[in-house]
């Protein structure tokens, strides 16, 4: 991942105005051009004859942003999310339409796109600030921030090609965000680093955030836009579908999703090639990344592999006796977390369970519920979560758990769908879940 700003205007103080519209789109649409080889490309730069087909990548997108608004952006792979992140931050003029911006707009698109290789980390932030609108004087005042915040050190006189990926994110993260902007576009930005790179990462983003900062955040996490947006805006095949409040738009594009996983799937088409001068190549059916939403089977991801950093140590559930999948021998599912944290800090535990077949069930966490993991001798920390009477009909389920930091905004650890298991019910009624309910 790449990370790579842009700054337009001249900045406004935050918290002015919170009716204030800080980013105005109308109309706007992208086309991309597709040529069938290179050497149509290339023929196409010296003739008026149509060699490209047409590909519209956004359709007539119109809406406003007010300050202080925090807007999720969601959509399918290929629904156009990238393209209008792009447009929004002036790296992509669109095709027809327009896009307004008041003050600074900072976004966080790619990670290390503005650095030069040969150069030093130092040399990089005077070269690399100055493309997004930081002059050589207000770098040499923001510069000591910058170093501290990457926390590079020596290292910044050393050219960025020795860097590693996740030093390179410190730096061009650091860059970008050193000046507050009023306008912050995130494109996956949350899951880079390091656990802790990501604690700073998310605590500047939250501090802008506070300030009044209008933020848009494109992301396949369903639980960070729930968690972080108070709008959302659902794209499909380049057009807005929904909208508006985030759990309002959540809930319909989650809808839209179920019912899409279930319908057979169209025979994937090779693209050809995109138009000469456009930024990046083709950009396609990127992995969906989404952490708490588990995905594969079985699958133990450390959100940002630490050697000693916090992760889940072992969940287990009470009762499982023999079978394939494991039969659950009482009615109530008892759930024992062990966790190893950061530090001092205090995780937090997130679980879920799902029919087999991949329908959500339910998903807690303790953040949401003002429960705490307990601190054990040896410095671990504990937890047991306990469905009593487990409301599920006869099935097959399979679950999956998550650790999170004392915010429950960074990810640090997640077993997906990490244990199956079968249940069956003393209730004799076809369904899927018994709902609390009364008879009168
Ligand atoms: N440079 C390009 N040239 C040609 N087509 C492109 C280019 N960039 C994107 N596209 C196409 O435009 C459409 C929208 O792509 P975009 O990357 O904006 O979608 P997205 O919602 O960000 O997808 P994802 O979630 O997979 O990142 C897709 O059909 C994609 O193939």
């Amino acid at each position: 991942m790449n990370v790579q700003a842009t700054t337009q205007g001249t900045p406004v103080r935050n918290g002015e105005n919170p009716n204030e519209v800080v980013l105005r789109v109308s109309h706007v649409s992208k086309e991309y051009k597709l040529y069938d080889s290179p050497r149509e490309r290339f023929k196409a730069l010296f003739s008026n004859k149509v060699r490209h087909r047409s590909h519209w990548a956004l359709k007539d997108i119109s809406f406003e942003l007010k300050r202080g608004q925090c807007v999720g952006v969601v959509g399918d792979n290929g629904a156009g999310k990238s393209s209008l992140l792009k447009l929004l931050a002036g790296t992509m003029r669109p095709s027809s339409g327009t896009v307004d911006r008041v003050g600074r707009v900072t976004a966080i698109l790619e990670l290390g796109a503005g650095f030069h290789p040969e150069f030093s980390g130092r040399d990089n932030l005077y070269f690399a600030g100055s493309l997004i609108g930081i002059s050589h004087e207000e770098m040499k005042q923001l510069e000591p921030g910058i170093i501290a915040f990457s926390e590079l050190g020596d290292a910044m006189d050393r050219a960025v090609k020795t860097y590693s990926s996740g030093m390179t994110v410190r730096l061009a993260f650091a860059l970008v965000t050193a000046v507050p902007p009023d306008v912050l576009i995130i494109d996956e930005a949350l899951a880079v680093g390091d656990q802790h790179f990501q604690k700073k990462c998310v605590a500047r983003i939250m501090e802008f955030r506070d300030n009044g900062c209008t933020i848009l955040f494109c992301s396949h996490s369903s639980y960070h836009i729930r968690h972080l947006c108070d709008q959302a805006i659902w794209l499909k095949g380049g057009q807005v579908m929904e909208m508006g409040p985030t759990e309002a738009v959540m809930g319909s594009y989650e809808m839209h999703s179920r019912l899409r996983a279930d319908a057979p799937q169209p025979p994937q088409q090779s693209l050809p090639l995109a138009e000469p001068g456009d930024e990046s190549d083709i950009a396609l059916n990127a992995v969906d990344d989404d952490l708490p939403e588990p995905q594969a089977s079985g699958t133990r991801m450390q959100a940002n592999p630490d050697a000693m950093g916090a992760s889940l140590l072992s969940v287990t559930i009470s009762d499982l006796g023999e079978g394939k999948p494991p039969l659950l021998e009482s009615v109530d599912l008892e759930v024992t977390f062990l966790v190893r944290g950061r530090g001092e800090e205090r995780p937090n535990l997130g679980f879920m369970i799902e029919q087999s077949q991949g329908t959500g069930i339910t998903s807690l966490a303790t953040h949401e519920e003002g429960a705490h993991p307990v601190r054990q001798p040896d410095g671990t920390w504990r937890s047991v979560l306990r469905f009593p009477n487990l409301p599920l009909h006869s099935g097959e389920y399979v679950v999956s758990a998550y650790l999170f930091d004392e915010s429950g905004l960074v990810l640090y650890d997640a077993w997906l769908h990490y244990q199956h298991f079968r249940f069956v019910s003393p209730t004799l009624m076809p369904g899927l879940v018994r709902l609390p309910h009364e008879w009168t």
